[in-house]
């Protein structure tokens, strides 16, 4: 290798850090050299009592190749700029890039004694020589061409700059056809050979100039053209990629640069390794991109197979499309009316059903046919809907089909329409089936214009035509399911479409027990649990609540550490359904403690002492939701009348906990705390008096609209209706007067225990002692 390599090594292997600490750092045979820079810094970069001499010039030069390579292995664009710019410098030039001053300082520790032309065995160069061999290599850079202005106008983007003026490929050719080369072919032919090697002409990353930009929007061909033009020639071979055209691109190239014919072969050669190397780089590239694209499609495949594999992701994913809108069948088979608890009607009426769907065939032999294609469920959030029809296709053992409504409801405009042409032809296809529509009002209610839904009538009507075209007995059977009844389409409802509706109301006593005891089976809990206490105390619970309320007793018991669940855990989820769950971090100070003690147990006793009151089922002085306290209490079973004396009674029990203030602690000590007491009574004496007929004085009718009665009659029922009040209150004042000690005894057993049961309760009232708990 060429002696300049001690300096620079120009391999890949030399990290370019270590290059520019390098060139960097003054050498001590420099550094008067570097001393005389600092005084001149603005101005030139070579002193000027150091006269311009060959050796001077040369060894930036040669700096530069190794540096320009080195960069373009290395990609770094700042110190390919750097080194560009020094290509230009003369001794005695200014050199300037827009308005800034270049690499004054850098440039003078170029000075090394080790790169001079005599260590390169180039010391007879004559200095016109050298400006003849830069003249060729760089046209205009030499003396008497104006630096300054060349690089105002090249903007320093090292691109434009290649594109628009040189060339490295100009630089190593000419450099071997130049006087220079032929008078120290050995020399220099060894640098050329060596750099040769290296892909001098990627170009590295660079400022974005107005030029560049330009650039990037030349067409493709131009470009092309370009890269033909700036290219060296095997990087321009292989781009070109037509092997026939290779040697003749040599040969053109040869002719063009004026390859003197003693250095053609050499020329030839460098053509090939550089070729081979470019080539084998593609090679490498190519490898890598073809492994990276299997392994993307491994994933890809993978990843399809996941979706479709999870039965979940593939419902969704097949739900959610509109090209493959229809939802998998599922077999229904683990799924029997035994599931559905508390609706026996409902299940009564499906039982035809599901005989039908059994042998469609039996209907059709005896010359029947079934009337129905489509089942409506109607009934709160909750009670079973979804279940039942789940059921009717368990008991037949039929495929079924969910969908809910507002899978249909897209805004994209067809779309909806369809799904539900899909949905029906898979399920004829595989019928007997059962098709369940969820939320049927969300897809068929009533078609009202909407700009928010210009073409719901679309999906109705496709709704609606299906199912007309159905022929009889063909074994498909629609459920749908709906809330609001009313909302749905008059002509979804009428003979042949949803013609039979089945209600699906919350269950009663008897089918919350039921339902509770179902739950209840599925879980640990103790004899002693009674589903008729909580079933009585859960009034307007539907089926999924109840399954709510076992399952959080489950959870209650498991975070207590018991093995099983006691009425205790039962209770005490029922509470947190009905009120909220326990503020057990609130500090209530003694004071209020007692009062509300008094209170809940003024409620108590009343209800204890009076004849037509519920009976208790629980006091509590427990904060929940928004109480301080409560008396639940329980009908034996589900009211569907309650009598006048039943009426006056609750509101006997509502008056018992501000009565029971009032004689506890006095007039001027009652609380706020007995306000939605006092609601409660004033309904119940408001129904009675305008809605009932229970008042004596306005008589067996109704007063709807009080507003727009006369003020005489108005005045009438507020008298009445305060009449009533003022009557339960002093019934209550009675009896908490006559049971001044159970009263202070439950209030005292409830300051200690917090919660009573109705046990506790009657025991306390009994006079007798509670058993420490
Ligand atoms: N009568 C019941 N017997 C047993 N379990 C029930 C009953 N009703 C509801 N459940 C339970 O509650 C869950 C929810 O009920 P389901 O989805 O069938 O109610 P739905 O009436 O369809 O409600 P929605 O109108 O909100 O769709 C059921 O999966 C079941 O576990
Ligand atoms: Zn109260």
């Amino acid at each position: 290798m060429f002696s300049l390599s001690s300096t620079v090594q120009p391999q890949v292997t030399v990290p370019l850090s270590h290059l520019i600490n390098a060139f960097h750092s003054p050498k001590s045979t420099s550094s008067s050299v570097s001393a005389s820079v600092s005084q001149n810094q603005h101005r030139d970069v070579i002193p000027e009592h150091e006269a311009p001499s060959n050796e001077c010039f040369f060894s930036p030069f040669l700096e530069v190749i190794s540096l320009v390579a080195v960069n373009m292995l290395h990609e770094n664009c700042h110190v390919y700029m750097y080194s560009v710019s020094l290509m230009f410098l003369r001794p005695d030039d200014t050199l300037t890039s827009g308005n800034k001053h270049l690499t004054p300082k850098p440039f003078s520790r170029f000075f090394s004694p080790v790169l001079n032309l005599r260590d390169l065995g180039l010391s007879e160069l004559k200095i016109g020589q050298i400006d003849q061999l830069v003249d060729s290599l760089l046209p205009g850079i030499c003396k008497g061409k104006n630096i300054s202005s060349h690089w105002h106008t090249s903007h320093v983007s090292a691109q434009s700059f290649f594109e628009n003026k040189y060339g490295y490929i100009d630089v190593f050719s000419t450099l071997r056809s130049s006087c220079l080369y032929r008078q120290h072919s050995r020399t220099l032919k060894s640098i050329c050979s060596d750099l040769q090697y290296w892909p001098v002409f990627i170009q590295s990353r660079s400022f974005k100039t107005l030029k560049s930009r330009t650039r990037r929007l030349q067409s493709t061909s131009e470009r092309l053209a370009e890269t033909q033009y700036i290219a060296p020639s095997f990087v321009k071979g292989f781009l070109l990629r037509d092997r026939g055209s290779d040697v003749e691109t040599l040969d053109k190239l040869m002719k063009t640069k004026n390859i003197p014919e003693a250095h053609q072969d050499a020329f030839k050669t460098g053509f090939a390794e550089g070729f081979l190397k470019a080539q084998a780089l593609t090679q490498k590239t190519n490898d890598s991109l073809r492994r990276t694209r299997l392994i993307l499609f491994v994933l890809l495949l993978l990843g399809i197979y996941g979706l479709l594999k999870n039965p979940f992701l593939s419902v969704r994913f097949r739900t959610t499309t509109g090209l493959d809108s229809a939802v998998d069948p599922v077999q229904m088979k683990n799924v029997t009316f035994e599931h559905v608890k508390g609706v026996e009607e409902a299940k009564q009426e499906l039982q035809e059903v599901v005989e039908f769907l059994k042998n469609p065939q039996k209907f059709t032999v005896l010359g029947g046919k079934l009337p129905k294609v489509g089942i409506l469920l109607v009934g709160p959030p909750g009670t079973g809907k979804t279940l039942l029809a789940r059921a009717v296709a368990g008991e037949a053992d039929v495929p079924f089909y969910y969908a809910s409504g507002s899978e249909f409801d897209e805004m994209f405009v067809g779309v909806g329409a369809s799904r539900i042409r899909n949905l029906f032809r898979e399920a004829k296809a595989n019928a007997p089936c059962v098709i369940f529509i969820d939320e049927l009002d969300s897809v068929g209610g009533k078609r009202i214009e909407s700009p928010m839904h210009p073409y719901s009538r679309q999906t109705i009507n496709q709704l609606l035509a299906e199912m007309d075209g159905f022929k009889p007995n063909e074994g498909v059977i629609i459920i749908g399911a709906t809330n609001f009844p009313e909302a749905l389409d008059n002509a979804l409802i009428r003979p042949g479409r949803f013609d039979m509706q089945v209600t699906v109301p919350r269950p009663d006593v008897r089918g919350r027990t039921e339902i509770l005891k179902w739950y209840l089976n599925k879980i640990k809990f103790d004899q002693s649990v009674d589903p008729e206490i909580i079933a009585r105390g859960t009034v307007g619970f539907s089926g999924a609540e109840l399954e709510n309320l076992v399952n959080q007793a489950a959870l209650k018991a498991a975070v207590d550490g018991k093995e099983m669940v006691t009425m205790k855990e039962l209770e005490f989820s029922k509470d947190k359904i009905l009120m909220g769950p326990e503020r057990r971090s609130v500090e209530i100070d003694n004071k209020n403690k007692t009062i509300t003690a008094y209170h809940e147990s003024g409620h108590a006793i009343i209800a204890y002492y009076t004849k037509d009151a519920m009976p208790i089922n629980k006091a509590t002085i427990m904060p929940r939701g928004p109480t301080l306290g409560h008396v639940s209490l329980l009908p034996e079973n589900d009211r569907w009348n309650e009598t006048r004396a039943q009426l006056l009674a609750q509101m006997d029990v509502s008056m018992g906990g501000r009565v029971a203030e009032e004689l506890i602690f006095g007039t001027d000590h009652i609380t706020t705390g007995a306000s939605s007491d006092f609601d409660n009574a004033t309904k119940i004496a408001k129904w009675m008096v305008t809605k009932f007929g229970m008042s004596e004085k306005l008589g067996v009718m109704t007063y709807s609209d009080t507003g727009k009665l006369s003020p005489e009659t108005q005045s009438a029922i507020e008298q009445e209706i305060r009449i009533l009040l003022k009557d339960s209150y002093e019934r209550a004042k009675h009896i908490l007067k006559t049971h001044a000690k159970e009263h202070k005894n439950l209030a005292e057993a409830l300051l200690t225990y917090e919660t009573l049961d109705a046990k506790e309760i009657q025991i306390v009232l009994e006079g007798k002692k509670l058993e420490l708990r």
